[in-house]
């Protein structure tokens, strides 16, 4: 049975911002251009000063907008109407509240962190809204946007406009990569979730030289308390949480509402017969028949809890489970906002993500994850003999064909 359940001065920004517009110049200089050393060696001093930066000041603008971003979710759901959910060109739904999320998100970073070069790789765009007959979503996200950012004393003179949504949505255009800062968002990863009055989270991660350096996840319907792999998924009275990681410096663990912060775990286990996984909640998503394939060969005698979204990286770091596997049906691309935040909050736990075939996953190659087959999330003891049950179940497939 599953259960359903930088602090940047100045002039090092500005150096940044060269590096990031300007990389197509330098690839015309000739190797031995002093020009070139010069670039080459500002260049290594600015990875260097990056790799023991605090990003203090990022963190808190980031957690600062998923909380927003998470209040706009929540009143959505709250009074979900038909009206608010539209179908994206690949049949996906998307509701108001993705788009407002992506707008308020991106409004905060830009104000927040006046001084840094801005790039949002963000997964919606204003298509659809600047079509015919999205005149009347539009206008229910700008007012949603607005009553949010007030809701918090920003924004209180000048409203914003439709047209500003819109160029806020569409600043999520930037293609990552690897040179430079972008930030990672999904305004609402789980949508199906969402609509269902299910999990969903608001994804935030920091891409720094096409390395995540920081994550946040607000998860609003997740329980503060562990997820007991009981029955079907409830709502106790507690629910909204705060995941947050920095390179380097652990996972921590808040509520949506401002509780202190607590530092989170990932389970100990060492042994595969106690460990619970999490997976996909759409079958759509993951190859269940798999997963249980897999499970069965470790000897995992608990069955699936199968929730929505990237509250799983959430709930694992913290211990709930032990084991997250991901193997989406042929021909899917993962995209990199459905994992930056999550394999931050994961590692900084004490976790591992990795590919099917046993390698982290690469952030820094554009919007799509170049990735084997799946994705597996555990402790550092049990990695070996998850990797080996997958490795072993995926050539048993194969050889069923
Ligand atoms: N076919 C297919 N295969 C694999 N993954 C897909 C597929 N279609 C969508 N998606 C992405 O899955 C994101 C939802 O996350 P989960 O799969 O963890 O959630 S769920 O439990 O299935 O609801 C979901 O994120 P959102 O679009 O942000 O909701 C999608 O990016
Ligand atoms: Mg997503
Ligand atoms: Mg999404
Ligand atoms: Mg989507």
């Amino acid at each position: 049975m599953a259960t359903n359940i930088l602090l940047t001065p100045a002039p090092l920004s500005r150096i940044l911002r060269f590096d990031i517009y300007s990389s197509s110049n330098l690839r015309k200089l000739r190797p031995k251009s002093p020009i070139f050393l010069t670039i080459t060696t500002a260049r290594a001093s600015v990875r260097a000063a990056a790799s023991t930066m605090s990003y203090d000041e990022e963190l808190a603008a980031a957690k600062k907008a998923c909380s927003l971003a998470a209040r706009l979710c929540q009143k959505v759901q709250k009074a979900l109407l038909q009206s608010d959910v539209q179908s994206k060109s690949d049949k996906s739904p998307v509701t108001v509240a993705d788009y407002g999320s992506q707008a308020v998100v991106s409004y905060v970073l830009e104000k927040e962190l006046p001084s840094r070069p801005f790039s949002l790789v963000a997964e919606e765009d204003s298509t659809d809204l600047r079509k015919g007959g999205g005149e009347d979503t539009l206008q229910r996200i700008t007012k949603l946007v607005n009553e949010t950012l007030a809701s918090e004393g920003m924004n209180n003179k000048s409203p914003l406009s439709d047209e500003d949504i819109l160029a806020s949505i569409d600043s999520g255009k930037s293609v990552g990569g690897s040179v430079g800062r972008h930030w990672v968002l999904d305004p609402i990863d789980g949508t199906k979730g969402f609509l269902r009055g299910d999990q969903y989270a608001i994804a935030l991660g920091l891409l720094d030289e096409g390395k995540v350096v920081l994550g946040v996840l607000a998860c609003p319907n997740l329980p503060l308390q562990p997820l007991s792999g009981q029955g079907q998924q409830t709502f106790p009275q507690k629910v909204g949480c705060l995941f947050f990681a920095k390179e380097g410096a652990g996972t921590y663990m808040q509520s949506l509402d401002g509780s202190p912060p607590t530092q989170v775990h990932v389970s100990a286990t060492e042994n595969p017969e106690e460990a619970s996984f999490f997976e996909s909640f759409e079958a759509a998503h993951s190859l269940h028949d798999l997963t249980s394939l897999i499970a069965k060969k470790l000897g995992v005698k608990a069955p699936p809890v199968r929730i929505d979204s990237q509250a799983k990286y959430g709930a694992l770091s913290r211990g709930d489970g032990a084991i997250y596997m991901r193997f989406p049906h042929k021909g899917y691309h993962e995209k990199i906002w459905d994992h930056a935040a999550g394999c931050i909050v994961v590692t900084e736990a004490g976790g591992i993500v990795t590919d099917a075939a046993g390698n982290p996953l690469d952030f820094s190659k554009g919007r799509f994850l170049d990735l084997d087959t799946g994705i597996i999330v555990t402790n550092q003891k049990l990695m070996p003999t998850l990797l080996k049950a997958v490795q072993e179940s995926l050539k048993e497939k194969a050889s069923a064909l």
